[in-house]
């Protein structure tokens, strides 16, 4: 597929098929490196490139080129695109079940052409046209914050880097409970695999994972080739049945790096127990110090099973899922609530995809949504931003009628969507795209 965005643009869009090129000379290595422009990083090894085409294949990629036809012909790959786009379907787990989201990546436009509209142009098409194609919802992580919010996406999920000083006063209090061991490396990627799976299953919030996740993970892939990482190392906790419940993979920081730091690369845990029992691992690993790691759970329970709590700072929080609504009766009919009640939603879409006034209905935790004459006196008014932020109850009503992106007009509304949207636990996402 193919279409002019300006006069001199013109942009591609392929999905790479099975005998694709995967020589310098191919669109997809072009498509490759003028992503890796956008994000500062080397041109690939053409060693590589065959495995990234597996990878991408795997993950049903589309992509998307642009390229400008009046370069200069001296200009750095005046044949590959000047700005990429990337989408891709996963699905996000939303408590009574999973939704297939619409994921956007690699997202770039090259220096000299960005400020021209060529990202609006591209997204805007894109959203409408996933709406179109009956996907409740659009999600991304985002390089910056200031980017998607003009688009309609609100900030959903988040997680902390935590640093842990695993020295002698570090002790896991709760019961000790299955084994948890190092694992070779040939079998690492089934459980790495497996285990995921497991979690996202059972965890609100979570996106499933790309093909790259459990190479990267077990080091069957190191960070920059999809060659092998030899200082990665992997384990994994057996629960009392002996079922794998947990996997860490971890990385020495080198003898330079004071205190001594292991650094996860990975960790994910379907039991509360085994993520505990992870933890007492990593603290029972001779000479090291400290641990570090930039994915836990913003109400981790690790400090709370901790003798000296103290070992437990927290160094920074991150927002991880954007979420971006394109129908909403099908976004909000898919989740699970607690308890009753009925609210009249006022949405607001500057770009018109998924605006509108919708009446939810929750009998028990289920929902009911109905699309209803914009005459309907709503109980709340709020930009579809914040309902994105609101969806996987991530952030409260509360706060977002505070920051002026939610307008009550019925007395108990913040508090009805404070109580309907809420969750035991924060939503938890641990799949970066
Ligand atoms: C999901 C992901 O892939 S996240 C990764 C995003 N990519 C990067 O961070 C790589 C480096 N940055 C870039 O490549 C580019 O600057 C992009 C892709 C962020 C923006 O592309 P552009 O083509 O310049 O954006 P475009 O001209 O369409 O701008 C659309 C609007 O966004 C605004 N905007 C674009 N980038 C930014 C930014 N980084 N910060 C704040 N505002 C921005 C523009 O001012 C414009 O606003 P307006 O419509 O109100 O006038």
């Amino acid at each position: 597929m193919s279409y002019d965005t300006a006069p001199d643009l013109h942009t591609e869009i392929f999905t790479p098929a099975a005998d694709e090129d995967a020589t310098a000379d191919g669109r997809f290595t072009k498509w490759l490196d003028a992503e890796g422009i956008g994000f500062h990083e080397g041109t690939f090894d053409p060693e590589d490139i065959p495995t990234y085409l597996a990878a991408y294949r795997a993950d049903q990629r589309v992509l998307w080129g642009v390229h400008d036809r009046a370069q200069p012909a001296e200009a750095l790959g005046a044949d590959h695109p000047v700005a990429t786009y990337g989408t891709m379907v996963h699905s996000l787990n939303v408590g009574a079940g999973l939704v297939e989201a619409h994921q956007i990546t690699a997202v770039t436009v090259r220096s000299s052409h960005r400020r021209n509209g060529i990202l609006r142009s591209m997204m805007t098409r894109d959203l409408g046209e996933a709406a179109e194609r009956g996907l409740p919802l659009a999600i991304l992580t985002a390089s910056e914050a200031t980017i998607y919010g003009r688009f309609g996406f609100g900030c959903a999920t988040f997680t902390q880097s935590v640093e842990v000083d695993v020295r002698e006063r570090f002790e896991v209090t709760a019961p000790r409970t299955g084994t948890t061991t190092l694992v070779a490396r040939e079998h690492a990627v089934r459980l790495a695999q497996q285990i995921f799976d497991g979690f996202h299953a059972s965890t609100f919030g979570s996106v499933d994972r790309q093909y790259a996740y459990p190479r990267r993970a077990s080091g069957e892939w190191g960070r920059e080739r999809p060659i092998e990482d030899r200082n990665v190392r992997f384990a994994v906790h057996y629960d009392a049945t002996g079922t794998p419940a947990g996997y860490v993979s971890y990385r020495f920081a080198g003898w330079e790096t004071t205190p001594y730091t292991m650094k996860i690369v990975d960790l994910v845990a379907s039991t509360p127990s085994a993520y505990l029992e992870l933890w007492r691992y990593l603290g029972s690993l001779d000479l090291v110090q400290v641990v570090t790691w930039d994915g836990a759970r913003r109400d981790d329970a690790l400090p709370w099973s901790l003798r000296d709590r103290r070992c437990y700072s927290v160094k920074g929080t991150d927002d991880v899922l954007w979420v971006r609504m394109l129908d909403v009766p099908a976004a909000l009919g898919a989740r699970s609530y607690r308890g009753s009640g009925r609210i009249v939603l006022d949405v607001l879409d500057p770009l018109g995809i998924a605006g509108g006034s919708f009446v939810l209905t929750v009998v028990d935790g289920v929902a009911q949504v109905e699309h209803v004459d914009t005459a309907a006196a709503p109980d709340a008014t709020l930009t579809v931003n914040a309902l994105g932020s609101l969806y996987l109850g991530g952030v409260q009503a509360s706060a977002l009628a505070a920051a002026g992106a939610l307008t009550a007009h019925a007395d108990d509304a913040v508090d009805l969507l404070d109580t309907l949207f809420g969750l035991p636990q924060e939503p938890y996402c641990i799949t970066h795209f």
